[in-house]
């Protein structure tokens, strides 16, 4: 049986781009681009999960709004449930901790980046 995993991203809007942030060079998704976040804690909602990953990869305070939607993938090594939800940034400076790049894009400038085979029903819906 593969490993299931359940994780939330957050998609950050300014004007009308969205950040997106590319993986370390490791693992089966090394490289890839996604929206940050990560993996859910036991007892934690997705709304906390969110803000405590985007403070810890991130360094910056986040409103989590909307949810967006629910994607479920299997990669090679594990099957992913993914929660998106929109947020606003709050306060803080954006210092990436954890990947190896950063960027605001737009939904047509996405199409030029390699992201998650998770994320591409995400794109679609923005
Ligand atoms: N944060 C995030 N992860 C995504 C997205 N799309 C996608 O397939 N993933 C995958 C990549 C990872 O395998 C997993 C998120 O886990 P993570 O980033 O918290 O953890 P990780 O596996 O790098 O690290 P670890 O804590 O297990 O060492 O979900 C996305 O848009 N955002």
């Amino acid at each position: 049986m593969k490993k299931q995993i359940e994780v939330v991203a957050a998609v950050i809007k300014k004007d009308n781009k969205y950040f997106a942030a590319q993986r370390k060079d490791q693992g089966e998704l090394a490289r890839k681009w996604e929206f940050p976040g990560g993996k859910v804690e036991p007892g934690e909602t997705h709304q906390e999960a969110l803000a405590r990953e985007i403070k810890e990869e991130l360094n910056v305070e986040i409103k989590v709004t909307d949810f967006l939607t629910t994607v479920v993938h299997e990669y090679n090594s594990f099957i992913i449930t993914l929660h998106a939800y929109f947020a606003e940034y709050v306060s803080g400076e954006f210092k990436p901790n954890e990947h190896l790049d950063t960027k605001f894009l737009t939904k047509e400038e996405m199409a030029d980046y390699d992201f998650a085979a998770a994320d591409l029903p995400i794109i679609e819906k923005l």
